[in-house]
């Protein structure tokens, strides 16, 4: 069950999009296991705009179907419902138009933390937000949460972070990445930063790679039209793996605080080195189980990929000579995502060369099993002499921490408390997702200069053989996933 929890300030939360797919699957059922969990207070508010016309009980009724499909049965209490949904109303707006507005101004307090949720198409952030400035709805401590994604390219992103930026300051603006709410994502830093064990050893000189794998078996039917436009580059690279690789290869900032943190994700992202399009192995998943990318997608042309693995560089001291190897694909065998720190050998080795391998590696992983898990080389017990293995010290949170350990919440959860304290540090900062898109958009302009073909693999694969070989070329495989 959900643990309690210190309730955050009074907050009227306006939610744009509140009919859409996102606000229902995870905007909605999060915001109320928050409420469960104890940490809503009685006088906060949830108010949903979106163009469809209905009344409070109307979007009431909206509100119970996202919570009786998307929140765990034994989380849903009938009389806890329907408190909730005494704290949700509604005002029917057109990002576009003129009605509403005065409604909103009236229904929202000044006295309390006021954050306006955009989950709606990135064509209508500008509208919005400037709409909110317009009629005096937004002030200097309101909150403004963005979705993903942040633009399809540098350009875009610019013109994203420049309409926002006419209307809103920097440090009022929350732009979701939802991985960097996952809990493992944060214990990575906690890992890194609390432990004298790891950082000596976090460098080029004792780690032989990184491989980021975030692996899907569902397809993109249902949002095929979106996909298609977007690919596995821009969907999950570009954001997710990014994250995950800055946070994984930053230096440590001084202070746990927002703007230390993002300077020293930035400066990472600054420095990662162009991508040769020998290094990139895009797949796109054919018929098999389920129906093909192409059928999902609607569109028999599609060179969009539904697979990218990349070898990347990063050309610091710290990472000079230490390649960071990311994949991430729909339909594959299973669902699995995590970082893997793979050590070097041991400088010199006293066994038999056969005796087995010595290089340690650290698995940080976000899903399914949130855990850490460290593989150190010890004797195989028995009498058939000095027999090297690698164990596992698994640090399985659910079975290291109990209850607290079990009871994570979801990143949406965790993320929009965040807003409500005022906290960016799990969000990212304008400048580091234009950098994000000034590394990206070269290898995609490369490939599409090219007319490169993404290759075909099979549904509940690993992907193409070649994402295999471009580890194996270099003497190394990829973990975990193989099995
Ligand atoms: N769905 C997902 O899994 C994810 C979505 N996202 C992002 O979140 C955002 C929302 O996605 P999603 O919920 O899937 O989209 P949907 O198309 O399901 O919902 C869009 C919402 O916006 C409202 N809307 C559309 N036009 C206007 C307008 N002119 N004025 C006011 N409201 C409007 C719609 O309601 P109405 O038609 O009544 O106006 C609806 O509530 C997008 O940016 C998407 O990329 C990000 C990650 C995952
Ligand atoms: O943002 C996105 O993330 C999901 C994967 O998120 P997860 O929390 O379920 O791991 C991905 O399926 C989707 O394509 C992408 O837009």
């Amino acid at each position: 069950m959900v643990s309690r929890t210190i309730p955050v300030d009074s907050f009227d939360l306006v939610l744009f999009g509140a009919t859409g797919d996102l606000a229902g699957r995870k905007i909605l059922p999060s915001l109320y296991r928050r409420f469960l969990a104890g940490q809503m207070p009685e006088d906060a508010r949830v108010i949903g705009a979106a163009r469809s016309e209905m009344d409070d009980d109307g979007f009431r009724d909206v509100v119970r179907a996202a919570i009786e499909e998307f929140v765990a049965k034994p989380m849903q209490d009938a009389g806890t419902i329907d408190a909730f949904l005494q704290q949700c109303s509604y005002i029917p707006i057109d990002a576009k138009g003129e009605g509403g507005w005065k409604e909103l101004k009236k229904s929202v307090r000044d006295d309390v933390v006021k954050a306006f949720y955009f989950s709606v198409a990135p064509s209508i952030f500008g509208p919005l937000a400037q709409q909110l400035r317009n009629h005096g709805i937004a002030c200097e401590n309101s909150r403004l949460v963005v979705e993903k994604p942040f633009g399809t390219d540098l350009e875009t992103a610019k013109k994203l972070n420049a309409d926002l930026a006419a209307s809103f300051d920097e440090t009022q603006i929350y732009r979701i990445d939802h991985f960097l709410g996952k809990e493992t994502v944060q214990n990575l830093m906690a890992v890194r930063f609390a432990n004298v064990l790891f950082e000596p050893l976090w460098n080029e000189r004792y780690v032989d790679h990184v491989q980021i794998t975030v692996a899907e078996t569902m397809g993109v039917g249902g949002r095929g039209s979106y996909y298609d436009k977007s690919g596995a580059m821009r969907d999950m690279v570009q954001n997710h793996l990014m994250q995950l690789l800055c946070l994984t290869a930053m230096e440590p900032p001084n202070q746990f605080e927002p703007d230390r943190l993002r300077d020293e994700k930035l400066k990472v992202i600054r420095a990662l080195d162009p991508v040769p399009l020998k290094h990139v192995v895009r797949g796109q998943y054919k018929e098999g189980e389920h129906p093909s990318y192409v059928e999902d997608a609607e569109n028999p042309e599609s060179l969009t990929e539904s697979f990218i693995a990349l070898k990347v560089g990063i050309s610091n001291w710290r990472w000079k000579n230490t390649p960071f190897y990311l994949r991430t694909g729909k339909r594959m065998s299973r669902r699995l995502s995590e970082i893997v720190v793979q050590f070097k050998e041991a400088p010199h080795s006293i066994f038999e060369k056969d005796d087995g391998s010595t290089a340690n590696s650290l698995t940080i992983r976000l899903q399914p099993d949130e855990g850490i898990d460290l593989s150190v080389t010890i004797k195989e017990p028995g009498p058939g002499g000095m027999r090297l293995v690698n164990v596992p010290l698994d640090m399985t949170f659910a079975d290291a921490l109990g209850s607290e350990g079990a009871d994570i919440p979801d990143a949406y959860e965790r993320l929009i408390m965040d807003v409500i304290r005022g906290n960016q540090t799990l969000f990212m900062r304008g400048d580091e997702v234009e950098a994000a898109w000034a590394w990206t958009d070269p290898i995609i302009a490369a490939w599409e200069e090219k007319g490169d073909r993404p290759l075909p693999y099979s549904q509940g694969s690993t992907g193409p053989e070649e994402a295999q070989m471009l580890m194996h070329k270099d003497g190394r495989r990829w973990q975990h996933l193989e099995g």
